[in-house]
């Protein structure tokens, strides 16, 4: 079914250079791409050493027997041409067959002796390159996760960041590898090229140039027709992460059932193929230039052969070389030749790879900059008073503050809830509490130490945040509960009870063991009410001093949910709790509630204060209330 790309009426579209309608999120950063054939030549020894350190780092032995065993190799060969214009001038010489035969038998021998070395030599080298390759990019890769997993939370808010990071994982790792593979080929390719040009100059001076001037326009169009594949990759990665997303909800598990219950298979086919057509239009056109490029550099290359010949057949005519060496000539330039096409398509896949590698190594960088910098990273003791003081935050590119001047004093072993109206502010506050994010102003103090003077990780093994939009992960259940944790058998089984998780393990044919993934064999899914349980059993299970429930009972029955609330207001066994919800009945008895309206802190005081006070709490909880009361 071909499908036409439909005119967007729910968001802004504008037309792209190649007239399609993009959307406003799906344009790229031109000026970006600024880096040119210059730069990139000039950055490519730098990429080419980085390429190699990280090699170096996966493997020194493959990283040295890939790039010697090629050096020597290179060696030989010139070796070899230069002894095959031995064998062949007294072959070409006069007297009898046995004779000249004879005489050409020491330097054949040198030929046999030095190809059979430079076949080993390069059966070693290919064997330690293709040892190196999944080690390097392995290397890359660990590296890579190392650092989204410590950058801070914001950076997944940044459309640049997603962008460089998906530009990374998809190319850059690979390419990494690439680069490394194509730097040892070019190598070869150069010592391939470079040896019959010192044969061919030993031979006679002009012949040297001559072969290396045929390099100029097949380099020139190999550099070109790699940036121009570049180019359209750059521009298209919006749109290739659009075309993933949008892959993924049409062939994922998880969005299956919506698809069909909103009968979106043709929105969804529409918006596939008008992201599909933009990328299309994009690779016909590259592909336009490349030809172009191409065509107009393999005129030249044939060119210069041509004279190349020449030059030869002038020097043969005018007596200049014999005929033997005419004939060695003749060898050493297909020879050079073979190797200059290899080199080429080397040094194009090299760039290429080089710019991918590039961004790789940009990427690093640029969420380098976005880990915090380590701090004091010993475990604080649990607080005896964790103090807010004028709290503001902006979420990154947002116009208006999330929350403003919020001041909230928590003791050891209170239970605190936070409420108020959608967007007021609860989750980002309770994420700014937890370290997840950076107040813009004001600050967080755990007793005396200001929390940004806190090592990020180490201060969450003191806090448990129960999300409210937790993670279904695709582990079994007991890695679901622990989360990384020691295993810890009692405490295990005590936090799966106290969440109300226990009779679903039960129930569960392998129990602590079962997946909890469908798209594996043997996995199971889990009940909306069921994964919250498990989520709330995550919660019980860590060693914190403050735990913050972010709508724990949204998926709960009325039995789950009473007993969960009554666990907290036991105070979760001595824990501090922040307990974020709607379910106003629920949070009579904490010790302090805060109202939260517009990012703002709007009332405070316990469930008694704020119906006496007669805001919005008063109104907010009378609305619930009048749900429940029996009708006359
Ligand atoms: N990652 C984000 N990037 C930008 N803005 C965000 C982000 N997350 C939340 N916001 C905005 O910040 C404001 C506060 O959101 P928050 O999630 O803290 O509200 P909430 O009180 O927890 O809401 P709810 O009761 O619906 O869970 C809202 O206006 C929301 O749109």
């Amino acid at each position: 079914m071909r499908l036409r790309p439909k005119k967007r009426r729910l968001q802004d579209v504008s037309p792209d250079r190649s007239g399609l309608d993009v959307a406003y999120w799906e344009s790229h950063d031109e000026e970006l791409l600024s880096a040119g054939l210059g730069t990139m030549a000039r950055r490519l020894p730098t990429l080419v050493a980085a390429a190699f350190r990280l090699a170096w780092r996966a493997n020194r032995r493959d990283t040295a027997v890939a790039l010697g065993g090629n050096l020597l190799a290179g060696f030989f060969t010139a070796f070899g041409l230069l002894a095959t214009s031995d064998v062949l001038s007294p072959l070409f010489a006069g007297g009898p067959t046995p004779g000249r035969v004879r005489a050409a038998l020491l330097a054949l021998l040198l030929v046999v002796l030095a190809a059979g070395l430079r076949g080993t030599l390069l059966v070693a080298a290919g064997w330690a390159q293709a040892r190196l390759k999944p080690q390097v990019e392995r290397h890359a890769e660990t590296r890579l996760f190392e650092l989204t997993t410590q950058v801070e939370l914001t950076a997944f808010d940044d459309h640049d960041f997603h962008n460089a990071m998906r530009r990374a994982r998809d190319n850059g790792v690979p390419d990494t590898a690439t680069v490394v593979e194509m730097t040892v080929s070019a190598v070869t390719g150069v010592v391939g090229v470079v040896a019959p040009a010192v044969a061919l100059g030993l031979m006679h001076p002009i012949l040297m140039p001559l072969l290396l001037v045929t390099a100029v326009p097949a380099g020139y169009t190999a550099l070109r027709t790699a940036r121009l594949r570049y180019e359209a990759f750059y521009r298209l990665s919006t749109a290739r992460r659009r075309k993933f997303m949008l892959s993924d909800l049409m062939a994922e598990r998880q969005p299956a059932a919506e698809v069909r219950a909103f009968t979106l298979r043709t929105f969804l086919l529409e918006e596939y193929d008008r992201v599909a057509e933009q990328e299309q239009q994009v690779q016909l056109e590259t592909a336009r230039h490349q030809t172009a490029a191409k065509a107009s550099g393999d005129l030249l290359t044939g060119t210069a052969t041509v004279a190349v010949y020449c030059a030869l057949g002038g020097l043969l005519v005018g007596g200049m070389i014999p005929l033997a060496m005419a004939t060695a000539a003749v060898l050493a330039i297909r020879a050079g030749q073979s190797s200059l096409t290899a080199l080429m398509q080397t040094v194009n896949r090299l760039y290429e790879a080089g710019l991918y590698f590039g961004d790789y190594l940009s990427f690093r960088e640029l969420a380098a900059a976005r880990i915090r910098s380590p701090r004091g990273t010993a475990l604080p003791a649990p607080f005896q008073r964790l103090t807010a003081e004028k709290v503001s935050f902006t979420y990154p590119g947002a116009s208006e503050p999330a929350l403003s001047d919020v001041s909230v004093t928590v003791a050891r072993g209170e239970v605190i809830a936070l409420v108020g109206e959608n967007g007021s502010g609860k989750t980002t506050f309770a994420k700014l509490l937890a370290g997840l994010y950076r107040p813009g102003k004001g600050t967080i103090h755990w007793d005396d130490t200001d929390l940004a003077e806190l090592d990020g990780d180490t201060l969450r093994q003191r806090i448990s945040v129960i999300a409210q939009d937790h993670t279904r992960w695709p582990l079994t259940v007991r890695e679901n509960i622990v989360m990384g944790r020691p295993v810890d058998d009692d405490r295990l089984v005590g936090a799966a009870a106290a969440a109300g998780a226990d009779q679903v393990i039960a129930d569960l044919p392998r129990g602590y063991d079962a997946l909890l993934d469908r798209r594996f064999r043997g996995g199971h899914d889990l009940s909306g009410g069921q994964w919250q349980r498990i989520a709330a059993a995550r919660g019980f299970y860590r060693d914190a001093a403050l735990v913050i429930f972010d709508e724990p009972t949204s998926a709960l029955d009325a039995r789950a949910e009473h007993a969960l609330f009554e666990r907290i207001r036991r105070h979760a066994d001595g824990r501090t709790v922040i307990l974020i919800t709607h379910r106003l009945a629920s949070v009579r008895f904490a010790d302090r509630i805060y109202v939260l309206e517009h990012g703002r802190i709007a009332e405070q005081g316990d469930h008694g204060e704020l119906m006496n006070h007669g805001g919005l709490y008063a109104e907010l909880y009378r609305l619930q209330a009048s749900a429940y009361q029996e009708a006359p």
